[in-house]
């Protein structure tokens, strides 16, 4: 899916959140791309406007093509019957609370299965995403929180989609079992479909994510190779982001954010950035060199 120049805003009694500015990338078969940003930047509004899952409120441009459709301007009936579940499946946050309590897990997937791609064998899918069939015939209390989550990924696979959504899969989840986790998506990519996680996690991020996507105040700041951008960040922020990992040193960046009603016509990172003095303020992701992108004129 290529992805050009998504906006969102949000009118709120007379005040106008940009949630998204002009965010362009590609959701390529294969990979998975981490985007990752502080709370609020705007991660689950891009992730929900690819779904059109977006209030009544959202003022929505740009494009999102995939063979031929454009998912941003395709009307309810299209989203509804081609786009969600079976373009883009969608791994919720919460397992648990997104499965219906009075059914067992084999009952919701098979239903899952029979709207969208009836030919799919059900046990075959739980095994995909290693479920036992023993525990596909729990409810979902009766499950861990391993086994909820993996039921939730079978049901977003449940219409073959070649995009899979997973906004913040992990959260509340244990380490080992956020790695368990981490290991499924990266092997949907490995299949080839093409995968976009949103997550504060990024160690997550770096065990599992073949791209790295960096947000802030609604804009997407670096843009690259997961590798290259872990060993190498270009973009001050995605260097602030590391340095607050425990093996950055924990020095988390000073100051906030910018609101989103006061988002600033420059680069909204200036006031916390270390290096501003000699910034040009230009926001656009530029070409950096091949394969990686940033909106910084000054990388360090
Ligand atoms: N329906 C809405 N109306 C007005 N503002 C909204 C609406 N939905 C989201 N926002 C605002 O859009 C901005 C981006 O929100 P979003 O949920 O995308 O952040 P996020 O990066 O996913 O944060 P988190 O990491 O906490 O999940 C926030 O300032 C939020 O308050
Ligand atoms: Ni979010």
């Amino acid at each position: 899916m290529i992805v050009e120049g998504l906006s969102v805003r949000f009118l709120v009694r007379g005040a106008e959140v940009r949630a998204v500015t002009d965010a362009s990338f590609e959701l390529r078969p294969g990979r998975l791309l981490a985007l990752v940003g502080e709370s609020g930047c705007g991660k689950s509004v891009l992730a929900s406007a690819l779904l059109g899952l977006l209030p009544g409120n959202a003022e929505v441009r740009g494009s999102a093509r995939l063979n031929g459709l454009d998912v941003l301007a395709a009307d309810e009936t299209t989203l509804a019957t081609k786009v969600r579940g079976r373009m883009i499946g969608l791994v919720p946050q919460s397992a648990v609370t997104h499965l219906t309590p009075v059914r067992t897990a084999r009952s919701q997937l098979a239903e899952a299965v029979r709207a969208l791609k009836p030919d799919q064998d059900v046990d075959e899918l739980a095994e995909r995403v290693g479920l036992p069939p023993k525990a596909l015939d729990r409810y979902p209390h009766e499950l861990s929180g391993g086994m909820a989550q993996r039921v939730a990924i079978a049901m977003a696979l449940a219409g073959d989609p070649p995009i899979v959504l997973a906004d913040e899969p992990t959260s509340g989840l244990d380490r080992p079992l956020v790695d368990r986790t981490m290991d499924l998506l990266a092997g949907l990519a490995e299949e080839g479909r093409a995968v976009l996680l949103i997550t504060h996690d990024l160690a997550a991020a770096r065990r599992s994510a073949t791209d790295l996507a960096v947000m802030y105040a609604s804009r997407l700041v670096e843009l690259g190779p997961a590798a290259k951008v872990f060993a190498d960040p270009l973009h001050p922020y995605t260097t602030g982001l590391l340095n607050a990992l425990p093996e950055g040193g924990f020095r988390p960046i000073p100051g906030h954010p910018p609101e989103l009603t006061h988002l600033p016509d420059g680069c909204a990172f200036r006031p916390r950035c270390p290096v501003s003095d000699t910034c040009s303020g230009d926001p656009a992701l530029v070409a950096h060199d091949d394969d990686r992108l940033v909106a910084c004129r000054r990388p360090c």
